[in-house]
């Protein structure tokens, strides 16, 4: 079981916010100077990625007394928890597996006294018998053609990561044409369906409850828009496979259960893509590439599991994370990666890292009096920087940033990359020096301007600079490498959590708006006016049947 530590508590903790007091005025740039050695002090390399954290403002105090907290809130222990099948998800009495799903040495981990392994690798077999009929072309539609599209019907974990994945992939695709609906916005679903030709489309119904309001509106609509030109309901089988944990929901719909790839609830929505609910992916890309996806995960589990805090990777970009978001007092962490393919890459972190960490009880029951969570932002590098950058680099608000970037690049064009790199290294270093009155006050006496000109434009153009990043180099964008930096994150989120006191693995603040919502739409038949709500509510509602 997870420790309760109430992280505020420790020695360490402690220690922490008296350094913050002294270490509060100090520049990253002193620091360097100071140091030849940081960035080989203050990097590490997993295979193909290293990782710099050098440009943080941190000293070897600061990381020996943030390893320490580490210790003290039961980190270690609480890893062997997650892998050995503890139910750590307390909340939902559930264990929490998808390091199983990536388990690609196979080792016997057991729920409950059982090994999961045999039935993960059944089902995987059944990806790949599935993937390769689809693929080939040997799999039919109900008219006898091959299938073109496929159309994942999912939505939150159910589609962020299959969607990040396949488009992070992307020169990995095959000819299967990729879509995915999410929104129970009709129009998502309408303009999918126009692209695509029921003789050809195979959807995928991805739901690990089944019971999801958008995603079984959206696969019911999917049903009736093939109906009308299959006519015939057998077909359905030929055209609708399913993704969930809930069998009796899935026959229900009317999908074969023999057409149905199930996972198992110790693997959480957002950390699913590892699942059944990866088909989509193995689809696009082959199951071979997935394999690599999944083994790039495995040896970052690996690496997490067993190296020492101090040479941890995830260990390390959580007590980052937690130095400022807990002392220095920053509330969001943008992620940018300078790589078009991974540009969802962000927004798939939003729902892993903000669905896991965004809570304010803890593992007590209490409520917390410290932060959680960071808000997860970001796009990819270089619009960014024609975009947000402004606030990064002279608002006033602590941002630390991750930048992700790639050595090689999948589209060799002109010098396209290297002007990429070019800012993916400017951009740190700008973020750490800033830009000092001397350097400011020089450069517009170079370019001419006097002195009154001078000291009107001056402050405007000082760049405070200790802005805080992580550098992130990987050598290409391959399955590989792409699995293990997802699993970096994941196990980043999991230690934060850790150290939080909080369940990580639980979304009850989801559930409320649901709730609602269920009342509200049957208000929403006729004409009556609505009163049972609060005046704001009740308002917008009668506003609505008026103008509809
Ligand atoms: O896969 P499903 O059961 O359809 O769930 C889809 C999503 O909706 C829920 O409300 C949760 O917030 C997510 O964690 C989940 O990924």
């Amino acid at each position: 079981m997870l420790p309760k530590i109430n992280p505020i508590e420790t020695k360490a903790w402690q220690k922490l916010e008296e350094m913050y007091f002294d270490f509060e005025g100090t520049h990253m740039k002193d620091l360097f100077a100071k140091d030849a050695g940081r960035f080989e002090k203050y990097s590490l390399k997993f295979e193909d990625i290293l990782v710099d954290f050098s440009k943080n403002i941190l000293d070897e105090d600061v990381k020996a007394t943030l390893l320490e907290l580490a210790e003290e809130c039961g980190l270690k222990g609480a890893i062997e928890s997650m892998f050995t099948g503890e139910k750590i998800n307390a909340t939902e009495d559930r264990s929490v597996l998808h390091v199983a799903l990536r388990n690609r040495s196979n080792t016997p981990v057991l729920v409950d006294g059982k090994d999961v392994m045999p039935e993960v690798n059944a089902v995987l077999d059944q990806m790949k018998a599935f993937s390769e009929k689809v693929i080939s072309g040997e799999w039919k539609g109900y008219t006898g053609k091959t299938i073109t599209d496929i159309v994942n019907i999912g939505i939150g974990g159910s589609d962020l990561g299959p969607l990040m994945v396949t488009e992070a992939l992307k020169p990995y695709k095959n000819h299967l044409k990729l879509h995915f609906v999410s929104n129970v916005d009709g129009t998502h679903i309408a303009e999918t369906l126009k692209a695509v030709d029921p003789e050809t489309t195979l959807f995928i119904v991805a739901s690990k409850t089944f019971t999801t309001q958008e995603t079984m509106t959206n696969a019911n609509s999917a049903k009736d828009w093939f109906l009308a030109s299959a006519k015939d309901i057998s077909e359905v089988a030929k055209h609708f496979v399913a993704v969930s944990t809930n069998a009796e929901a899935v026959a229900a719909f009317g999908i074969d259960t023999a057409n149905m790839f199930r996972f198992w609830n110790w693997v959480g929505g957002r950390y699913s893509l590892w699942s059944a609910i990866g088909l989509s992916i193995v689809l696009g890309i082959g199951f071979d590439n997935y394999v690599a996806l999944l083994e790039g995960a495995h040896a970052m589990d690996n690496h997490f599991r067993e190296s020492d805090f101090d040479k941890n990777i995830p260990v390390i970009l959580a007590l980052i994370g937690i130095w400022y978001n807990n002392f220095y007092g920053a509330e969001t962490e943008a992620i940018l990666p300078y790589d078009q393919y991974m540009h969802r890459f962000s927004a798939y972190f939003q729902q892993g890292n903000m669905e896991s960490n965004g809570k304010y009880v803890d593992r007590n029951g209490e409520q917390v009096d410290y932060q959680t969570g960071p808000i997860i932002w970001g796009e990819p590098g270089t619009n960014g920087q024609h975009a947000f950058y402004q606030l990064i680099h002279q608002g006033t608000k602590l941002i630390p940033c991750d930048f992700i970037a790639s050595a090689i690049n999948h589209n060799q064009l002109g010098d396209h990359h290297k002007k990429l790199l070019a800012n993916f290294f400017a951009q740190t270093e700008a973020m750490m020096v800033g830009k000092t009155e001397e350097q400011v006050t020089a450069e517009l006496k170079a370019a001419g301007k006097s002195d009154a000109e001078i000291a009107a434009l001056l402050p405007f153009k000082v760049f405070l600079g200790n802005i805080p990043t992580n550098s992130i180099l990987v050598k290409k964008l391959t399955p590989h490498v792409l699995g293990a930096l997802i699993a970096m994150y994941e196990h980043k989120i999991f230690v934060q959590g850790v150290i939080w006191n909080i369940y990580s693995f639980d979304q009850w603040g989801v559930e409320l708006g649901k709730q609602l919502a269920n009342a509200i739409l049957p208000e929403l038949d006729g004409d009556g006016k609505v009163t049972g709500h609060d005046a704001s509510t009740n308002g917008l509602i009668n506003a609505w049947k008026a103008m509809k």
